[in-house]
């Protein structure tokens, strides 16, 4: 277990932004030197320095884009407090999402050193779900990476450092963000105990930093490399390393870098009884890093000085020591029990989280297939309704045709082919109704009978056609000789009949009258022969023969053949003749 450098993630954090509006020198000025953070943290310090005198020309992006660099350059100092609370502020402020991620990734790089471990791995869930959806910003989703590898190292989450790691090396392009990978996988892997068996992998690592000068990452490697080294029981060869490259990592400027090679070092002389040496790196070990807070390098450099004053003999500065050690053992383990407790309660919300989500999402399944239902029922109901209209049409047009067809043989059943007028059934039955409802109002009504006269001979003479055609003409005569509400019939061969209800006797012999005239008019010519059309007609009226068809029908048939009988062509009405006790046709016209 030991603590990762929190620089490394402090790098990417602060990643180069691209500028907007406001005046490009200073834009372009505030891109370098974030550039230059963790290749040449002095230069990054004038920067700033240079940066601040020019406050002026900034925008308020600008202002908030250079009050990241400050937060890290607090950090960089080994002020991590004031690095936190300042992207604290920003995180808050800022309304540009790119400032507020790298703000909250700021935070969560500094969780251990600030030891506000639970804020530190909130701010990291927040980050790594706010740039692991599918449109966002891959460069900031890289720095989301960066920092939980970092951060799951400092957790000693080896296994998940491990995995953000492989993700980072998976995806980037960018050689600094694969060396700080590298270097946090190598970390993992040290602390899983699985350390690469090809050297070349570490070499390769190592080399990919160096070929971008960032001393800081390559430093950290060695202390990996060293560390692994005297695991493995080579501890002249972990000691020769850091040896040879102290001055580098010092070069470098930070503190806890410094401290952890110098403390290493101590430990490794102390092992050969090099006690100056151990004491004064061990010393130079703990001067160098102010910070408060327990780290192992700490841990370990006070342990090399308990245990170079007990070899010396002096008592009283080892028990001091070692009291020293102690406090900072335990405040350290305090520090690992505290981070442990705090990435339990990190899962245990992240997994309420989840839970609660996919209970949403259980609800919004559940609201969506009701809505579904609804949809689909709406839609059978529609169906359905449609289904019944299209029903009723259809039942309504067979309605409509079977009543047209009813309608059609109806009246082909009370027609007479030939002619269109009524044929003798539906005459006889149209003419009972009419009597009876004459005889209701105590109305009288008149039946005329015709029958053509010497119609064979027609036939005979200008064969059958020709016969048919005057019967369409003597149809039409009797209709046109007809008064409104009159029956016209053809009641057999060339015989017709006409009830008048309302007629009397001298209507029923105008009505026989005017047809006879009417018959008399047809002009044969048409049909190119030449011959009299003349009939003999019959009436009768109700005042004689009473309202019942029958005897009407009788009587008016008897005069009909008294006309046909006395010379055809007239008209004969039947009438009662007293005095031999019946009714006896007697001829009118
Ligand atoms: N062309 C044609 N002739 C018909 C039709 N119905 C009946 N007839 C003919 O009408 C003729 C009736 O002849 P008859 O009963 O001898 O009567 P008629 O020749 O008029 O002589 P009278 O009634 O005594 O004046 C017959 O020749 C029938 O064939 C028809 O629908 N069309």
């Amino acid at each position: 277990m030991r603590l990762a450098p929190l620089i490394l993630g402090l790098a990417l954090v602060l990643g180069p932004e691209a500028g907007l509006s406001a005046p490009p020198d200073f834009q372009s000025r505030l891109e370098e030197a974030d550039a230059i953070r963790s290749a040449d943290p002095a230069a990054f310090v004038r920067a700033l320095d240079a940066l601040d005198a020019r406050i002026d020309e900034a925008d308020t992006r600008q202002r908030q884009h250079l009050q990241l660099l400050h937060a890290y350059r607090e950090a960089f100092k080994g002020d991590f407090d004031g690095a936190v609370a300042l992207a604290r502020q920003l995180h808050a402020e800022a309304r540009d999402p790119e400032v507020k991620l790298r703000s909250s990734l700021l935070i969560a790089n500094s969780a251990a050193a600030t030891r506000n471990f639970a804020l530190g791995l909130s701010h990291l869930e927040q980050s790594l779900a706010a740039t692991g959806a599918a449109d966002a910003d891959p460069r900031l989703r890289e720095q989301a990476l960066a920092v939980a590898t970092i951060l799951y190292n400092q957790f000693s989450k080896y296994e998940l450092s491990r995995q953000y790691a492989d993700q980072l090396i998976a995806s980037t392009t960018d050689p600094r963000t694969r060396c700080i990978a590298r270097q946090q996988r190598l970390s993992a892997l040290r602390g899983l105990g699985s350390w690469p068996a090809d050297p070349a992998e570490v070499q390769e690592a190592l080399a990919g930093c160096e070929a971008i000068g960032e001393k800081v990452f390559v430093s950290f490697i060695r202390i990996e490399m060293a560390r692994h080294m005297a695991a493995t029981g080579d501890r002249d060869g972990a000691e020769k390393l850091l040896s040879r490259h102290l001055r580098e990592a010092e070069a470098a400027g930070y503190a806890r870098l410094i401290s952890e090679f110098r403390s290493l070092l101590a430990g490794y002389r102390l092992e050969k009884d090099d006690l100056a040496n151990a004491r004064k790196l061990a010393r130079s070990a703990l001067d160098i890093d102010a910070d408060s807070s327990a780290s192992l390098p700490k841990v370990e450099a006070l342990e090399v000085l308990y245990r170079v004053a007990e070899r010396e003999g002096n008592l009283p500065a080892a028990l001091d020591y070692y009291r020293q050690y102690a406090q900072a053992d335990k405040t350290y383990l305090d520090d690992v029990m505290v981070r442990e407790l705090a990435f339990q309660q990190s899962r245990n919300e992240v997994q309420q989280k989840d839970q609660a989500i996919a209970l949403l999402s259980k609800q919004n399944q559940v609201l969506k297939l009701e809505q579904e239902v609804a949809r689909t029922s709406a839609q059978n109901t529609r169906l359905l309704l449609l289904l019944l209209a299209v029903v009723l049409a259809a039942i309504g047009y067979w309605a409509y045709k079977i009543k047209r067809v009813q309608t059609r043989f109806r009246i082909l059943a009370q027609t007479d082919g030939l002619t269109g007028i009524a044929n003798r059934r539906h005459f006889r039955s149209q003419a009972e109704a009419l009597l009876a409802d004459c005889e209701a109002a105590g109305r009288s009504a008149a039946l005329v009978l015709l029958d053509l006269d010497n119609f064979k001979h027609i036939n005979d003479q200008h064969g059958h056609a020709a016969g048919d055609w005057v019967l369409k003409q003597v149809a039409d005569a009797c209709h046109a000789a007809c008064r409104e509400g009159d029956l016209c019939g053809r009641l057999g061969g060339e015989e017709f009949g006409i009830l008048s209800c309302g007629a009397d006797g001298d209507a029923a012999e105008a009505i026989a009258q005017r047809c006879r005239e009417r018959l008399a008019a047809i002009d044969t010519g048409l049909i190119h022969h030449a011959m009299p059309i003349t009939a003999s007609f019959g009436c009768t009226t109700t005042a004689v023969s009473g309202h019942a068809f029958e005897t009407m029908f009788a009587h008016a048939d008897e005069a009909m053949y008294l006309a046909k009988n006395s010379g055809r062509d007239q008209v004969r009405t039947h009438a009662v003749r007293t005095g031999d006790g019946g009714s006896r046709p007697a001829i009118t016209a």
